[in-house]
């Protein structure tokens, strides 16, 4: 076991060279999920004017401090002040102004009364007369409904930070900012490339001994799903010629990323390793990882390169461990990947290796419990399609007892 690289380790030894993507200038309704590519600085205050957070009237909050049951005090309205408008002069004392929610309030008003605190009442409609005066029985603290300006934002503030996920808050701020643009980082573009004899395209019919490949889709997804621009190749057959020419064919679409799956083990026909041995640097590592014991690293003409293991659950698996974070960090990110925790519901033994086990998730009061997708054999992949959650059993722990809690990486949102 002690030859296995540790998995933290190969991440790191991953990540160690690689340098994220330039920006690039974006529309902000394509930009859900990008990067921010540098700083955002809020060139404006928001609100950016004082208003009102309520529906009725601005006065001087000095003047409402004696109203009470007992002695209801009258003001007179002497302005009406829709959204959209600027008052057009200031609120002198003893005085009331109609406001309405989001209306600037007038020089002088520091606090507003809400319609329902007074003896006013009204219907929406086009022409609604103001009142001549309001009565009300209780004083109102100066700041009361309103929103002072830059209460959400002020100009020169960060507002989303470099390397940061734009999220649909952060667009509809940048929007509210007028900003209609935004830097963020270019996409990883990846190549992807499936290897064997046995690999059929889908429009053809399988014969004895052919399998589709499905690799190829599921790497793609993945790379979508974290953010980069895949393009599938056309299947390598088991021959250094052909390996040989899909990888220049790779390389002629000048990727950021070279991902294939399969000949990475001890076969007769695991001539990937020799292939990049030949055209780039590589190293290949045994992984202290279940399933996906077996990856080349590397690079090819400085492109980073994985030669993911060809078991269709441990191309996902090593997918979602050791390309994620470089796809990130390409990306220009490092965010952290949400890690929860769940109590395993059956015994689940393992070889020693740190294991991801497929499980389902159950919900029981204030946490998840953990059953296995049936069998975990890495070359089935309906095991992933059923998981919620991937279960990281640690290394050497070969033995995990029911009601044992350990971290799970959330695959999707599991069904209450
Ligand atoms: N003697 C040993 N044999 C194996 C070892 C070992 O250490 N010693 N490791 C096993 C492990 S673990 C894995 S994982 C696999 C990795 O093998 P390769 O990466 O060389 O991949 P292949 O042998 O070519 O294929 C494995 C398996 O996956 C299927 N496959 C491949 N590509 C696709 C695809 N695009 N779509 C769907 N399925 C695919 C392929 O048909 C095989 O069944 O090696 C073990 N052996
Ligand atoms: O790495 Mo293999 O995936 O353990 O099946």
């Amino acid at each position: 076991m002690s030859t296995l690289l540790n998995v933290d380790r190969a991440i790191e030894l991953i990540l160690e060279g690689l340098n994220s993507k330039g920006p690039e200038e974006i529309s902000i309704m394509e930009a859900l999920n990008r990067i921010a590519a540098s700083n955002i600085i809020a060139p404006m205050s928001l609100p950016p004017f004082a208003n009102s957070a309520l529906d009725g009237f601005a006065v001087h909050a000095s003047d409402t401090q004696t109203a009470s049951e007992d002695s209801p005090m009258t003001l007179p309205v002497s302005l009406d002040i829709t959204a959209g408008t600027h008052p057009e002069r200031p609120l002198e004392m003893g005085e009331a102004a109609r406001i309405m929610t989001g209306a600037p309030l007038p020089e002088g008003a520091d606090a507003i009364i809400a319609v329902e605190a007074t003896n006013v009442d009204w219907e929406a409609d086009d022409e609604v007369p103001l009142p001549e005066s309001i009565q009300f029985t209780k004083p109102v603290k100066a700041g009361h409904g309103v929103r002072a300006i830059g209460e959400s934002v002020k100009a020169g503030q960060v507002i989303i930070e470099k390397g940061s996920v734009l999220r649909s808050a952060s667009i509809g701020m940048l929007a509210g900012l007028g900003l209609s643009e935004v830097s963020v980082t270019q996409q990883p573009r990846v190549a992807i490339i499936s290897s064997g004899n046995e690999l059929v395209p889908l429009h053809e019919t399988l014969t004895p001994g052919k399998i589709h490949d499905s690799n190829s889709y599921s790497l793609a997804m993945l790379v979508k799903q974290y953010g980069g621009i895949p393009t599938r190749l056309p299947i390598a057959r088991d021959s250094l010629d052909s390996i040989r020419q899909t990888f220049h064919s790779a390389l002629d679409n000048f990727p950021d990323m070279i991902i294939s799956s399969a000949g990475v083990s001890v076969g007769t026909a695991d001539l990937v390793r020799t292939v990049l041995t030949e055209l780039g640097e590589v190293d290949f590592w045994r992984i202290n990882l279940r399933p996906g014991k077996p990856l080349a690293y590397g690079k090819l003409r400085g492109i980073p390169f994985f030669g993911l293991p060809g078991n269709p659950v441990s191309a996902m698996v090593t997918f979602e461990v050791l390309v994620r974070p470089a796809l990130l960090k390409l990306a220009g990110t490092q965010e952290v990947e949400l890690h929860t925790t769940a109590v395993a519901g059956e015994r689940i033994t393992t070889d020693g290796r740190r294991s991801y086990e497929r499980v389902t998730l159950k919900r029981d009061g204030n946490h998840w419990v953990a059953y296995l997708t049936g069998t975990q054999s890495s070359g089935a992949l309906m095991s992933m399609v059923l998981a919620d959650a991937l279960m990281i059993v640690p290394e050497d722990m070969t033995v995990v007892e029911p009601g044992t809690i350990l971290p799970i990486k959330l695959l999707r949102q599991p069904k209450i």
